[in-house]
């Protein structure tokens, strides 16, 4: 293993002693314990008998797993705050434990846990490419963001605007490396690699990073970005070209205790189940109409004839009952003649398109509810699981 010594290092001989050069001269600087590999996963599954759920205890994911989890009626069972073990209520099985984001990581890895809720940067600068863990759900709809590169505005920066153009700047050398604080170093080391960067040292800060270049500490940031807010507020630009991570919440779990944990599948299936037929009914509102025509087929193309109102399948459109004389004769109960009720299921985005376009084809009385849950026959992800499990381990 080849060592370099960049100048920005060279006043400091414990950052000299752990600056590592990993690719051309992208050189990465291991300041914590927790920024080295991690240890190998156990050869062996432990022997408890209980299922593990690991979720994040603190920061923006805990809140939004918490409210994911009880938008599906898995709401947690925790009795005091400071306690990290809970339980839910309609899945008795399962264990859920409170860890720090990074830590649902490195347990899932270390077998301590057997499902996880995490940011997938977290996931993937932590144990991308470890082939016992698998996704099973990757698009959990919270905790939306991107990993990028923040740079001045002014100065030297004032007019790089592009991963090119920062690529291009003569001031990067051996001895004066581009200085990049970020929590993120597996994922920036390939980042930059990949991209031909010749001379990079990169930095850790465990939080507020934006501060680093107005400091003089870092020249600029890889850091989180949802708003951009925080850049901006630091005098920093996001670079075009220079996205490194999509990220949200996902749902994770050891192949290994997918494969060898009794009862692990059953969970895995209904957590799926679940999660898949909420957020799919978080898209979609149920839209019930009168609707008139000659009968159901006739206001049934009426419908169909509007691009929006096809719903999922096709509408519902059933008789409106009324009191009235039966065929015999007497009173009773009788289908309304040329009046029928029609349900369908509307993109949130295209409720008002759609009611516009009902009212066009003749519908009143438009009602609109959300949707708890849409159960398809079976969810995507299952069976893609299935198909992943089936499959050697990449
Ligand atoms: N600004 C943001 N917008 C959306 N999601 C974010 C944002 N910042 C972080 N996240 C997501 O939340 C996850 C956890 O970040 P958060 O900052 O809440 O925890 P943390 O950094 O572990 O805690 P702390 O910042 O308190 O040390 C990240 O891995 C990422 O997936
Ligand atoms: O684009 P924005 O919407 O402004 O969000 C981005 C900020 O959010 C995260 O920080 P966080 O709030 O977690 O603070 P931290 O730096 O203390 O972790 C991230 O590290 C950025 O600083
Ligand atoms: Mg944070």
């Amino acid at each position: 293993m080849s060592y370099s010594t960049p100048a920005h290092f060279a006043a400091c001989p414990s950052l000299k002693r752990r600056s590592k050069q990993i690719s051309s001269n992208v050189v990465v600087c291991s300041l914590r314990q927790q920024d080295l590999k991690p240890a190998a996963v156990p050869a062996k599954l432990s022997s408890r008998q209980s299922l593990r759920l690991g979720v994040p205890s603190k920061g923006r994911m805990a809140e939004d797993t918490m409210q994911l989890l009880k938008d599906c009626q898995l709401g947690l069972v925790k009795p005091n705050p400071r306690q990290y073990i809970a339980t839910i209520a309609q899945m008795p099985q399962l264990e859920v434990w409170f860890q720090r984001a990074t830590d649902v990581v490195r347990k899932l890895m270390y077998g301590d846990i057997d499902i996880g809720i995490v940011g997938y940067d977290m996931f993937q600068e932590i144990c991308g490419g470890d082939p016992d863990l698998i996704v099973l759900h990757e698009s959990l709809n919270f905790g939306h963001c991107h990993l990028g590169l923040g740079v001045p505005m002014t100065g030297r920066f004032a007019d790089i605007n592009t991963l090119d153009d920062l690529k291009a700047m003569p001031e990067w050398t051996e001895t004066n490396p581009l200085r990049v604080v970020t929590g993120y170093h597996q994922l920036a080391r390939r980042f930059f690699a990949k991209h031909g960067f010749q001379h990079v040292v990169l930095l850790t800060a465990d939080g507020a990073l934006e501060a680093a270049p107005l400091m003089g500490s870092a020249d600029i940031i890889l850091d989180l970005i949802s708003t951009g807010i925080t850049l901006r507020e630091n005098n920093l630009k996001q670079l075009e070209g220079a996205e490194v991570l999509r990220s949200q919440g996902v749902l994770v779990a050891s192949r290994r205790a997918l494969l060898e944990r009794p009862g692990m599948m059953e969970v895995v299936h209904e957590l799926l189940e679940r999660l898949e037929a909420h957020l799919k009914a978080d898209d979609y509102y149920s839209v019930v109409a009168n609707m008139r025509g000659s009968s159901a087929e006739e206001v049934a193309s009426l419908i169909m004839s509007r691009g929006h109102l096809g719903g999922l399948q096709g509408p519902t459109i059933s008789p409106v009952y009324t009191h009235g004389p039966s065929e015999n004769g007497a009173s009773g109960v009788v289908a309304q003649h040329g009046f029928y009720a029609v349900t369908i299921c509307v993109p949130k985005k295209l409720l008002y398109q759609s009611v516009k376009e009902l009212r066009q084809v003749g519908g009143s009385g438009v009602l609109v509810q959300p949707m708890t849950y849409i159960f398809d026959e079976e969810p995507l992800r299952w069976r893609r699981l299935l198909d992943t499990l089936e499959a050697a381990p990449q």
